[in-house]
């Protein structure tokens, strides 16, 4: 009774403290509104200083509203009793009163580690930890971790009765933080220092794509000022799987993060999946960025013979030789095609009106120099000269270099001479099909190796790139600067140094850091997290490098579920090319996501295909065993049809996946959809869609609560079947398993 009491005390004193954090969050966006509406009531008026300056403070402040907008649901997560008598409460952001006392603490800050880290075996000085359980902005349950020696389990699970609540909740198509319930060994890894490439290798469900996501919003945290003009790019595998993590960094109150998938990689190019596994591994290769090379330098022509050009009725002589000294001189600049090609044409058209006032003087006598450059103009302007000129070294663009070698036979034979016929088939493709996910690091290889088309843009760039290294340069003292001004203004101390970073950059441009980054091809990126990273290719790794010079990576990924052909068999052969010696490698071991009946099956399966799966240990049982319906044949869909009230009562309102081999998703689709309309979607689903039919390669990444699987084997032997695919499939689900199958079931499958 006591304890009851003493319960429901505590219970009331979170609630009130809470209650208090709401009330200051809301007092801080009454007043970010304020502030904003006083410079929005500016106006334009003023000088151009004056209104660029009010704009750039608006933007600040709808950023900063919008922060505190995004954090509101579950703001605080945790307390920390610490063997001082200081409690500590930890949550999305951190907040003070107004006279600057700290009511809550950042989960990122550094004296927030401990709410992560602290064991019994190790208390790093914290008495006991306590979850706080909210729904929207209300206390629901406290849970306590009380570290003390007495209290040394086994399984080391921190605050296992909201972790479990967080595992067992229903699945909504879009993936949650797990900010309030991270696990000590991936709190390390979240936390890990941001230089060189940090591989996370993990199992299925072992929160790998939850570390990257934190991780992410942990470095734009602790680095805010670097990587707020630097950016930070997100990439993962498919429109789905971007669609279902899209809500995570928001969440964490960060929306700076560039996401793209691989085939977005190329600002103004929109590919579509590599459908063909050939060729994706063909085009994948290492040894393709030569190919690409020699496509360009065979762009650089030399005529069979000599050739003869009319100037304003002068005939003069273009001849190989000229041409060769010329290509000589401008490849030998080290510029890419398109800039060295100026150095090519400025030598030829001296050459040629050498010739031409040559030719004149002969026929009519010494000239003067005024005659010498109207003589350049008639050489530069002739038809022939341009001709002759352009077919010898042409201006590109990355689609017409790719585009002509990807289909026509005689380019594509001149640049492989390793390949063979049937591998050069391969790479052959209708110039009018859309671009896929394999020819985008092609396109992006190009781009590098032409240059811009328009010489002067680069010009513009390389005055951009030291206007940059001025302005990062001067941003300490800028700042100092700026905090002065603002002060001067009136402007109250509640602008962070964050924020004055923010305003350097928005003056600079308008723009920010992400929306500049994600339309430039060129821009390097102050760290690349890459998700499912074991299914790139060599080609692929070339181009993010490009990406990051500072080879600041966090890639997460796990190689036994590699299913491209392209992708990966080891990290080691994967980043070495890249980055030698200067990766380091974390595992997870614990699977959150799917109970261990299933996770048991799908270790088995992949044992008895020869595929060697690290297998974490699963975090809970389920309250099933996979189910198998051995089905007549022709019987599948009607099957399907069959099971699937039982499915989705079992499931009561989660989310239920059907996935299928490829060549089978469309037709299953349209049987549900018979049954069931708008119920039947795809992808992640979505939370007016309770059903999704996919293929496996879209399902990477994704969970659902219930997976009805059809025809097992054939993920695993088809066509552009692999181990990984049915792994993968058979692992999305956290709750139930079923597998229907005309034909065999994959040996290990059944205990
Ligand atoms: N510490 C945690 N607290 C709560 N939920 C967690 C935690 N860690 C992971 N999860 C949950 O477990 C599930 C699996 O996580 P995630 O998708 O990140 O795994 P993954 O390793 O990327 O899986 P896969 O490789 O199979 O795609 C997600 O629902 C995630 O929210």
């Amino acid at each position: 009774m006591q304890e009851a009491v003493s319960a429901h005390a505590e219970l009331e004193h979170e609630r009130d403290y809470v209650a208090g954090l709401y009330q200051r969050l809301d007092e801080l966006r009454a007043e970010k509104q304020q502030q904003l509406d006083r410079v929005r009531s500016g106006g334009a008026v003023g000088t151009m200083q004056n209104i660029s300056e009010r704009d750039a403070f608006a933007t600040m402040y709808e950023d900063r509203l919008a922060q505190l907008n995004a954090v509101d649901d579950r703001l605080v997560f945790g307390r920390l009793d610490l063997d001082s008598g200081e409690s500590r409460y930890i949550g999305r952001i951190g907040l003070s009163t107004a006279d600057l006392q700290r009511l809550m603490v950042d989960w990122r800050a550094p004296e927030a580690g401990v709410f992560y880290q602290a064991t019994a075996f190790e208390r790093q000085g914290v008495r006991r930890r306590r979850h706080l359980i909210l729904k929207g902005r209300e206390v629901k349950a406290v849970e306590d971790d009380v570290l003390d020696a007495s209290m040394l389990d086994s399984d080391n699970l921190q605050g296992e009765g909201a972790l479990l609540a967080a595992l067992n909740s229903k699945r909504t198509g879009q993936m949650s933080d797990i900010v309030g319930t991270i696990q000590a060994e991936q709190d390390r890894i979240i936390r890990s220092p941001m230089p060189g490439v940090l591989v996370v290798q993990g199992g299925p469900g072992t929160g790998k794509t939850a570390v990257a996501l934190h991780r992410a919003a942990y470095l734009l945290y602790m680095h805010r000022e670097r990587l707020k003009s630097a950016g930070v790019l997100l990439v993962g595998p498919s429109n789905s799987f971007m669609k279902y993590i899209e809500r995570v960094l928001p969440s964490l109150g960060e929306t700076g993060v560039v996401m793209s998938t691989l085939g977005k990689l190329m600002p103004g190019i929109s590919a579509v999946p590599e459908s063909n596994q050939a060729v994706a591994e063909l085009k994948g290769r290492a040894s393709m960025a030569k190919v690409v090379a020699r496509a360009v330098a065979n762009r650089q022509r030399i005529p069979a013979g000599p050739r003869k050009l009319n100037v304003e009725g002068t005939i003069l002589t273009l001849t190989p030789k000229q041409v060769i000294r010329a290509r000589d001189r401008a490849r030998s600049t080290g510029k890419p095609h398109n800039e060295a090609r100026t150095t090519f044409v400025k030598i030829l058209l001296r050459e040629l009106t050498e010739q031409l006032t040559q030719a004149l003087e002969e026929s009519s006598g010494p000239g003067n120099n005024a005659d010498r450059s109207y003589l350049t103009e008639d050489v530069r302007t002739s038809r022939d000269v341009r001709v002759a000129l352009n077919l010898c070294w042409m201006p590109l663009t990355p689609e017409q270099l790719i585009g002509e070698l990807l289909s026509k036979p005689a380019h594509l034979e001149g640049a492989t001479p390793q390949l063979s016929d049937a591998e050069r088939a391969l790479l052959l493709r209708d110039p009018s099909a859309p671009w896929t996910e394999a020819d985008v690091p092609l396109l992006d290889e190009a781009a590098e190796l032409l240059g811009p088309m328009d010489v002067s843009s680069a010009r513009d760039k390389s005055q951009r790139e030291h206007q940059r290294a001025r302005d990062v340069a001067n941003a300490e003292q800028s700042l100092v600067n700026l905090d002065e001004a603002l002060k001067a203004s009136g402007i109250d101390g509640l602008v962070s140094a964050e924020d004055l970073a923010a305003h350097n950059q928005i003056q600079e441009t308008r723009f920010t850091a992400a929306e500049r980054a994600a339309s430039d091809r060129t821009w390097a990126f102050g760290h690349i997290v890459v998700d499912e990273a074991q299914e790139l290719s060599a080609m692929q790794w070339r181009l993010l490098m490009r990406r990051c010079p500072l080879k600041s990576f966090t890639v997460v990924g796990d190689i036994a579920q590699t299913s491209s052909a392209a992708g990966a068999h080891s990290w080691q052969q994967v980043l070495e090319p890249f980055a030698q010696d200067r990766w380091r490698l974390e595992e997870l071991t614990v699977n959150y996501r799917t109970p261990s009946q299933i996770a048991e099956a799908a270790v088995r399966m992949a044992n008895a295909a020869g595929l060697v799966v690290s297998a974490p240990k699963a975090v809970r049982d389920g309250n099933w065993e996979p189910i198998i319906d051995k089905v007549d044949d022709g019987g599948l869909l009607g099957k399907l049809l069959e099971v699937m009230p039982e499915e989705l009562d079992a499931l009561d309102g989660g989310l239920l996946a059907v996935i299928a081999p490829d060549h089978r998703v469309e037709e299953a689709r349209k049987a549900l959809a018979a049954v069931y309309g708008s119920r039947v979607g795809a992808g992640a689903g979505g939370l007016d869609q309770d059903i999704t039919v996919i293929g496996p390669k879209e399902a990477k990444g994704l969970e659902f609560d219930g997976v009805v699987l059809l025809e097992p084997a054939e993920l695993l032997d088809g066509v552009s079947g692999k181990v990984g695919d049915l792994y993968v499939a058979m692992t999305r689900p956290t709750q139930r398993l079923r597998l229907l199958a005309e034909g065999d079931i994959p040996p290990g499958i059944e205990g």
